[in-house]
């Protein structure tokens, strides 16, 4: 990777063209001319000057020169006297300040917002992108329908962002509600909010990088009527991180849902779980600390609102009491290799324990984990496990558990929250993935991820970086072009067809025998060296390839992805759930075939191919709506408060090409307004303009360029 300096000075190269398209003055200075990058040096150093000023830039395009630095120091200087929020052309940056800040986001402001005729004019602010969505609903400018598209590593603010623009609608689009009786409209809002909880309980954890990080990407539509009044929402969740729930990375959490179990569990509740206080839980790593997002009354309370009742909780606190139990359960090889694992002896009450909470009978359960059925031809064959073997069977039930129980609070949240298609008209969807992600060990897990971040990135490109430069060409406007990363080689590498690391890996999948890195990684090498996105050192014994993503270099290992990708689930272990006699176990495991568990237990899509499905229908609604795009940004990488580190700001805005869309923005036309919609407005103030005949617009858009 390139130290913050070297891409700093490959970013410096660019400079303001502000008003520059018409004259087609904007300046790409890539050249090493030396009077020029002197003569920009200068400029740089003149800007630089005046500290005082640098925190009034309430919109970077107006920041001249526009480079790396002088965008850094103006953030810095506006971070230091607590602004948070800076436009930065088509985007808003969020700066993180790791400390509440109540009087930010209080009801009062929220309205000013909501009520300003000129909201722009305004201090920058997540509100601005959540009024100028809705009006662009209320607008009916096409397209009508809204994405926020809200980004950043983790920890840059996403979750928090997402919540807040949740809270924004919530009370800007029912608060003007005069057709609904009060009680349904708090009802519907309330429902909308508590929905946020829930899924942060059962789908975050406590990482290092942050105590709230979101383990699942999320899409919120929020639906609006003819009147421009939130009645419904629906949720549509992607890869939840499943591993998690029985293989806590080191110095991190499990979900926060086992957490507050274990705190906030009352007497009674800690007897009915068999979680006395004190209990040790292999897979409770750090519950001696405490955070925020402890607080199991909360969960309840959301749980109560969302209409699941109080035998449904308890049916699902039982279930969650019951995978803590099955991770105390260890195996040790027998005497005899023909002979299955014994159950650890300090284990057994635990597997007991785990049976009584899974409804399951406690034998069938033991059977399961350390016997396989086989089948040869009409008749099954049982074949004894491997102590690993049985490690891995009692780890899959425990996620397959988890992973189908997030499903179905999913599916229950909509059924709660969704309004009936004939009530809406428009959405205003709200989009909160996981960041991009580089650990000293990366897998599968993180490919899927930083793919998730690839496809953002280049929506990003495709429809600002890039369409916006094509539309000025075809507008016949005089337009200098402005270089910007594409990042469409790393996703052919990816998803590619018909060779691409997905696949090959699909391809790995199908064989019917256990994988090996060595030869995967061989197969990668020969199919893949063209590429220039991927690379391997040649030095290492871990077979492990290495992508270029626009956001930084990861180096993937090999070993275990492959088995990742099927995902398989032993087809005993279902059979046994569909037995259980918690009816919602029950329920969950025999009511329907989900695309990876089939009552034969078989994985039937791949787990790349199955994100690789979601993303794109994501990625065909995205591109039918009008995109407003907040870049969230980590001021340091220890969560401190109001603490602001270059280095890793620079990095971020880098990545995600912040210098280039200033660029574009500064020298561009920032409204566009179909043709169409534009006479149709403006025809009655055009009698005796132009206007009147559209000869001589030759292009698709009324462009404006803004005072
Ligand atoms: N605007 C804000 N005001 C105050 N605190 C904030 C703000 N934005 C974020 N934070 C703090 O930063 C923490 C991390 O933010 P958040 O969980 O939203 O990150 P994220 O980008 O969603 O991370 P991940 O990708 O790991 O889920 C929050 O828990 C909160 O404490």
């Amino acid at each position: 990777m390139n130290s913050a300096e070297d891409r700093r000075n490959i970013g410096a190269g660019y400079r303001n063209g502000r008003g520059g398209a018409a004259t087609g003055s904007v300046n790409k200075d890539c050249s090493p001319h030396p009077s020029l990058s002197d003569s920009l040096e200068g400029e740089i150093r003149a800007f630089l000057t005046d500290e005082d000023e640098l925190h009034t830039y309430d919109d970077l395009t107006k920041v001249n020169p526009v480079t790396p630095t002088t965008v850094l120091k103006c953030l810095q200087a506006r971070y230091r006297v607590k602004v948070f929020y800076t436009h930065a052309g088509c985007t808003l940056v969020a700066l993180n300040p790791f400390q509440p800040i109540p009087h930010l986001y209080s009801l009062d402001v929220m309205k000013q917002y909501h009520c300003a005729p000129q909201p722009q004019e305004f201090k920058p602010h997540i509100f601005i992108v959540a009024e100028e969505a809705y009006r662009n609903v209320q607008g009916q400018l096409q397209p009508v329908n809204q994405s926020l598209v809200v980004s950043g590593e983790s920890g840059a603010g996403k979750t928090w962002t997402s919540r807040c623009l949740m809270k924004y609608y919530a009370t800007v689009a029912a608060s003007s509600s005069v057709v609904k009786s009060q009680d349904t409209v708090e009802k519907i809002e309330r429902r909308v909010l508590d929905s946020n909880p829930i899924m942060e309980a059962f789908g975050n954890a406590c990482t290092l990088r942050n105590n709230n990080s979101s383990r699942f990407g999320k899409y919120i539509q929020l639906q609006l009527d003819r009147c421009q009044l939130l009645v419904g929402a629906s949720v549509q969740t992607y890869l939840l991180e499943k591993t998690r729930v029985a293989d806590q990375p080191t110095n991190e959490r499990n979900f926060h849902v086992f957490y507050q179990m274990m705190k906030g569990a009352t007497d009674e509740q800690r007897k009915e779980w068999k979680m006395p206080l004190g209990q040790h839980f292999v897979w409770l790593p750090k519950a001696e600390k405490t955070i925020e997002e402890d607080c199991f009354l909360d969960t309840v309370e959301a749980l109560d609102h969302l209409g699941i009742n109080e035998e449904r909780q308890r049916q699902i606190f039982r279930i969650l009491a019951g995978l803590l139990q099955l991770g105390n359960v260890y195996f040790s090889p027998p005497m005899n290799e023909s002979q299955p694992c014994d159950v650890e002896e300090h284990s057994k009450v635990f597997l007991q324990r785990a049976a009584e909470l899974l409804c399951v009978p406690a034998e069938e359960l033991q059977q399961c984990f350390r016997v396989r059925t086989l089948q040869a031809g009409k008749q099954s064959v049982l074949k004894p496990c491997s102590q690993a073997d049985c490690g891995m069977r009692r780890d899959c039930l425990a996620k397959v558990i988890y992973a189908q129980l997030f499903e179905w609070l999913v599916t229950f949240i909509n059924n709660s929250i969704c309004a009936d298609k004939s009530t809406w008209c428009n959405f205003i969807g709200v989009l909160d993935v996981y960041g991009f992600e580089c650990f000293h060990i990366n897998n599968l897990e993180q490919l899927c991820i930083n793919y998730a971040n690839e496809k953002l990135q280049q929506h990003f490109v495709a429809h600002y970086l890039r369409a916006q430069q094509e539309e000025y060409v075809s507008e016949g406007l005089q337009w200098s072009f402005v270089k910007y990363q594409d990042n469409q080689s790393c996703l052919d590498l990816i998803e590619g067809s018909p060779v691409s690391v997905f696949s090959l890996l699909n391809e790995a999948s199908r064989l019917n025998r256990a994988s090996d890195a060595n030869t995967f990684r061989a197969r990668l090498e020969k199919e893949l060296r063209e590429n220039i996105n991927i690379s391997w050192d040649k030095f290492s014994m871990v077979p492990h390839f290495t992508v270029a993503h626009y956001a930084g270099k990861v180096d993937y290992h090999i070993e275990g992805m492959v088995e990742k990708n099927k995902d398989p689930v032993p087809p005993e272990l279902i059979s046994l759930l569909e037995k259980s006699e918690n009816s919602l176990l029950h329920q969950i495991f025999s009511e329907k075939e989900t695309d990876n568990v089939t009552s034969k237990g078989l994985s039937k899509v791949t787990v790349v191919s199955k994100f690789k499905n979601s993303l794109e229908s994501l990625m065909k609604i995205l591109h039918t709506t009008t995109p407003h795009y907040t870049r969230c940004i980590k001021p340091n990488p220890d969560c401190k408060p109001l603490t602001f580190k270059k280095e890793e700001v620079i990095m971020q805005l880098e990545a995600c090409g912040i210098v280039e869309t200033i660029h574009i923005s500064a020298a561009g036309f920032p409204i566009r307004i179909p043709f169409r919609s534009f006479i149709q407005r403006y025809r009655l103030i055009a009698k005796h303009s132009r206007l009147k005949s559209q000869s001589h617009f030759s292009g698709m858009y009324s462009l404006l360029l803004c005072p």
